[in-house]
């Protein structure tokens, strides 16, 4: 049997209700540092205030599907799995931004209450996250008993599911002003504003702790001539390609930005099984070979680079910035397509 209430039904049957609230559980929510630790406590107190065998909360990932991002309890419905709105109870309490609870999930025909069943649950209540009129994803708990949630139990997991969802819609604007302000919006790299972020971090590392880097300088060849021949667009395409293609070749720890129209910077750790200057290679050699394909036009692109070691002596990044560019100089000078280290004898 299916139950399903409407959240502004509910508030209406809940008046004069109070909803008592743990005061470890708003102190915990208070202090989370960032979306998953709100998950992770809501989903942790849903788990102990409703009694659950399983608690989860589940977030939009797109038009078609539902994640599951924090889990407390039965793992029947795994954490990052994708479970689609479309024939979910999960789904049906998303879009139609009701409460609804099964109360024979071994009858049901849902994906869902499936995965459910077969791991020994009975009853399992969904509720929509609201903010105004978005639904932001959902408030899930399951129990083995059949029959197990009252309307009570509806009232109070919305009243949650309404206080949370101003808490989750704050922080996942803050997650994509954090997204807009650290990434170059054509390519999606890191931009120049995380370089000086991470440059300066790697220089305190170096002289903190000894953990020694090199930094490189990339730079397009002819790009204007290839904007002028094939258009402004082409050339967006071929930044968007020679990201991609350099963001597979970072090894671990070597980050990658672009900071500038056609410059990208390099970090890459010190680290006794990759040569630098190899490194480095690797990628001018990866992007040369690159078939580019622009509406059917054919596009061969190589970059210069020049590189060099951090220097006991370097405490800002300008000095790094300095001798790279005078190496990446270098390369081009001596026909382009190619990587230079700094050399002090070209200073
Ligand atoms: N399509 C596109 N072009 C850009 C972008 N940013 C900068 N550019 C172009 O990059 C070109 C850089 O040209 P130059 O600095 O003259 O260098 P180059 O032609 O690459 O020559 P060398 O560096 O000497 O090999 C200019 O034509 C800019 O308009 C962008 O976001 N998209």
């Amino acid at each position: 049997m299916e139950r399903r209430f409407n959240p502004l039904d509910l508030s209406d049957n809940a008046q004069g209700h109070q909803i008592c609230l743990p005061v470890e559980f708003v102190q915990a929510l208070a202090v989370a540092n960032s979306l998953q630790e709100v998950l992770d406590t809501v989903s942790q107190w849903l788990y102990q205030l409703f009694d659950a065998e399983r608690a989860s909360i589940t977030l939009r990932d797109d038009a078609d599907f539902l994640k599951i991002y924090s889990i407390r309890g039965n793992k029947a419905i795994p954490l990052d799995f994708r479970v689609p709105i479309a024939n979910t109870l999960v789904g049906r309490a998303f879009t139609e931004k009701t409460v609804l609870i099964c109360d024979e999930l071994d009858k049901s025909t849902e994906l869902d209450c499936i995965m459910l069943a077969q791991h020994g649950m009975q009853t399992c209540m969904d509720a929509p996250l609201l903010y105004g009129d978005v639904c932001l994803g959902t408030l899930n708990v399951a129990h083995k008993k059949s029959y197990y949630y009252s309307e009570l139990h509806a009232i109070e997991l919305q009243c949650l599911a309404n206080w949370i969802g101003l808490n989750i819609s704050l922080r996942l604007q803050l997650k994509e002003l954090e997204y807009l302000a650290s990434t170059d919006h054509l390519t999606g790299a890191a931009n120049r504003r995380v370089f000086t972020q991470k440059i300066r971090q790697a220089i305190t590392e170096f002289h903190e702790n000894g953990q020694s880097f090199f930094f490189g300088l990339m730079d397009i060849d002819h790009f204007k001539m290839l904007n002028d021949q094939f258009g402004h667009s082409a050339g967006d395409y071929v930044l968007q390609r020679i990201v991609a293609i350099s963001e597979t070749m970072m090894t671990s720890p070597g980050k990658f930005f672009r900071i500038g129209g056609e410059e990208f910077a390099i970090i890459f750790p010190e680290q006794s099984e990759y040569e630098p200057l190899r490194f480095f290679n690797d990628i001018r050699e990866a992007i040369a070979l690159a078939a580019m394909d622009y509406d059917g036009i054919p596009i061969s692109v190589s970059v210069s680079i020049g590189f060099t070691a951090m220097h006991i002596h370097d405490n800002t990044p300008e000095s790094l910035l300095r001798r790279s560019d005078k190496a990446l100089y270098q390369a081009k000078l001596a026909g382009r397509n190619r990587v230079h280290m700094f050399n002090s004898a070209q200073a």
